[in-house]
């Protein structure tokens, strides 16, 4: 469909008016694929005209490079770039990401998927082109949101004064996933409404006089442009000024003769700067317009309507996070609850408004969100931070040594741990066990009841010591009752740290334990074994540090063989602490040492050997 302008030769040659209908025709594709496959709708819709006019303006098959932060937002950047086609296949197995692929085609410069890292890596890249004697601009794309993250403040610091042919563009929405919080969220809305058309008072000339970053050469090529220089806001107070950069904006992202008329600028000026692009989430399509939150990461939903239609209709893991939350703040007042900017995702909304004071959103700043949560320990506050495994790797240091070394009480509700679907490699929760074993005094849990994640975490809040982390999956949660021909025996302080021996034998052919979720696929293993004549003894490891050894000694040497399956890479996960401990081989299902792409968990479990028959299949020819 949009084959004839994929080849920027041609969107260079269209006029505003065709651009605009070129937009609108881009918006209904992506609310009409987004529709099917689910994705980052809001944020796409964001920045049609922004990446047109970027695409228009700069020569991504020259030198010019873009670096999309986080990289949610690159859609129509693939759309621009030839891939319109692939759209039915957005985030499926083998389809194309809903991130920046370097792998998919070589205008997506740099890999992206966790926030905040386009600064960095684009000041890299300039400075790479420098020494290296390469014309063009680098240009990181970042949202408001992603601003609020530490690595851009350490980006910014370093490269507003030393990084020639660095452009910045803030896209400003005023919405991180929900609405974006802190100092620089309200000095953009400060900048926001300022002035936006401060003209120049004096000749085009003499006003960049004084603005020392631009030299002579470099006003005869922008006299041609001196009456659209009216329009640009060069707002010397900003702080993105004080740092270095050239600060030019803020400008309407969604009106193609200011974004033309500041990009064309831009091109002109050799040192670092910085523009204010002022957008609005979910822009033409007023479901996402209305509700940016609920469309920022979707399902499929009708488009007529923007009626969500993918719904389960089991609750969720995070959704019985939030409710037990509220269920012990209601008991413990020195509860806290924090997020690194996803009260939504993580199923703290209702938290959040039953206890405005004891919410904490801190931005998208996991760092800090560990070391404030620490800090409130101090206090003898209980914080709980819930935040993604994929994204709490960001912390790894504080988590060290901000609270494990200090043996700080607080407890990491670790969602999305395992494999998550859709978002793909860089999201992918599989690390959490490596990552976090081998800190002292570290208490690991891993649920696969939703009864027993809601007692371990009353028993983590309120009985326990020193750092916990709670890891539980994307998805609907399971219950007891899912499983009715097992047995499971009740979860209280006094058994917690105990493997569940759900299955045991004097004799048996394996032994399987599990970890966390993968429970279920232990179970599944379990009958399928049974069925081809063998006996099996089942163990729900549960709590993964201190590893329970004794009881799983002892099951152990009752079985010929024994198994662990688990959601975690191989390196460094359960199987391999265990078989350390253990005196003898275990045979491990896990997630190979390789990015893990995406695709849904079922395909990747198959794709891993992890799925009931293909360990069924392992261990019957393991046995004969
Ligand atoms: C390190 C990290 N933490 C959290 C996230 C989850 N996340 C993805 S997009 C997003 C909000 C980004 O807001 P912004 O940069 O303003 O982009 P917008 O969606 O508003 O266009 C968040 C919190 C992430 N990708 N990376
Ligand atoms: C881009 C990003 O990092 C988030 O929006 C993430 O995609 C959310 O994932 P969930 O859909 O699992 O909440
Ligand atoms: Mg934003």
């Amino acid at each position: 469909m949009f084959s004839e302008i994929s080849n920027t030769g041609e969107l260079k040659k269209m006029n505003i008016e065709q651009l605009q209908k070129l937009a609108s025709s881009i918006r209904s594709f992506l609310i009409e694929k987004v529709s099917k496959t689910g994705g980052h709708l809001s944020s796409n819709l964001g920045v049609v005209e922004l990446t047109i006019a970027l695409h228009k303006v700069f020569d991504l098959d020259q030198n010019d490079d873009i670096i999309w932060d986080v990289g949610h937002q690159s859609y129509t950047h693939k759309i621009l770039t030839g891939r319109a086609n692939k759209f039915d296949m957005l985030r499926k197995y083998d389809g194309i990401s809903g991130f920046p692929k370097t792998s998919e085609d070589k205008r997506d410069t740099f890999n992206t998927g966790h926030s905040s890292t386009s600064i960095s890596a684009a000041s890299g890249i300039a400075k790479a082109k420098e020494l290296k004697g390469i014309s063009g601009k680098t240009i990181a794309v970042i949202g408001d949101g992603a601003m609020t993250g530490g690595m851009a403040f350490e980006a910014l610091n370093y490269s507003g004064h030393t990084t020639k042919n660095l452009i910045i563009i803030l896209n400003d929405n005023d919405m991180s996933i929900s609405k974006n919080v802190g100092g620089i969220s309200k000095a953009l809305k400060r900048l926001r409404n300022a002035n936006r058309y401060l003209k120049f008072k004096q000749d085009v000339k003499l006003a960049l006089d004084n603005i020392p970053v631009v030299g002579t050469p470099t006003k005869k090529g922008l006299t041609k442009f001196k009456s659209d220089l009216k329009k640009i806001v060069i707002n010397g107070d900003s702080v993105f000024e004080s740092m270095g950069f050239t600060y030019m904006g803020p400008v309407d992202g969604h009106n193609f003769e200011e974004l033309f008329t500041i990009l064309e600028h831009s091109k002109t000026v050799e040192e670092p700067v910085f523009i204010h692009v002022h957008t609005k989430k979910g822009k033409g399509y007023l479901p996402a317009e209305n509700q940016p939150e609920l469309f920022h990461g979707v399902g499929c939903f009708e488009p007529s309507t923007g009626r969500i239609i993918c719904n389960n209709d089991r609750i969720t893991w995070s959704e019985c996070f939030g409710n037990t939350m509220c269920k012990l703040a209601e008991k413990n007042k020195d509860l806290v609850a924090i997020t690194a900017a996803m009260p939504f995702s993580t199923g703290l909304v209702e938290f959040s408004q039953k206890y405005p004071q004891r919410f904490f959103d801190v931005g998208i700043a996991e760092q800090h969100a560990v070391t404030f949560s620490a800090g409130f320990t101090i206090a003898g506050i209980v914080p709980v931070f819930a935040v993604y495994s994929t994204f709490l790797q960001r912390a790894y240091d504080q988590i060290l040594h901000d609270v494990s070394l200090q043996n700080l009480h607080m407890i990491f509700a670790i969602d999305r741990s395992g494999p998550v679907g859709a978002d793909g490699e860089t999201h992918q929760g599989v690390y959490d066990i490596s990552y976090l074993s081998p800190m002292p005094n570290m208490t690991i849990f891993s649920p696969a009841l939703a009864e027993d994640f809601e007692a371990i975490l009353n028993i983590s809040v309120n009985d326990l010591n020193g750092p916990v982390a709670i890891r539980y999956p994307r998805g609907s949660i399971l219950h007891r009752s899912d499983f009715s021909n097992v047995s499971f025996p009740k979860l209280e302080y006094r058994n917690c740290f105990k493997a569940k021996v759900l299955e045991t034998y004097n004799t048996v052919d394996v032994l399987i334990v599990s970890v966390g979720v993968m429970l279920k696929n232990a179970i599944e293993t379990k009958k399928l074994l049974n069925d081809m004549g063998f006996s099996v003894s089942l163990v729900d490891a549960f709590c993964i540090k201190p590893i329970d050894i004794s009881t799983i000694r002892r099951e152990s040497n009752k079985a010929k063989i024994v198994v662990t399956i688990e959601n975690n890479v191989i390196i460094g996960g359960f199987g391999e602490i265990l078989q350390s401990q253990l005196d003898r081989s275990i045979v491990k299902f896990a997630y190979k040492d390789e990015p893990i792409p995406q695709g849904s968990v079922k395909e990747l479990e198959e794709k891993y050997g992890l799925s009931p028959q293909s360990i069924a299949d392992k261990i019957k020819k393991l046995l004969r």
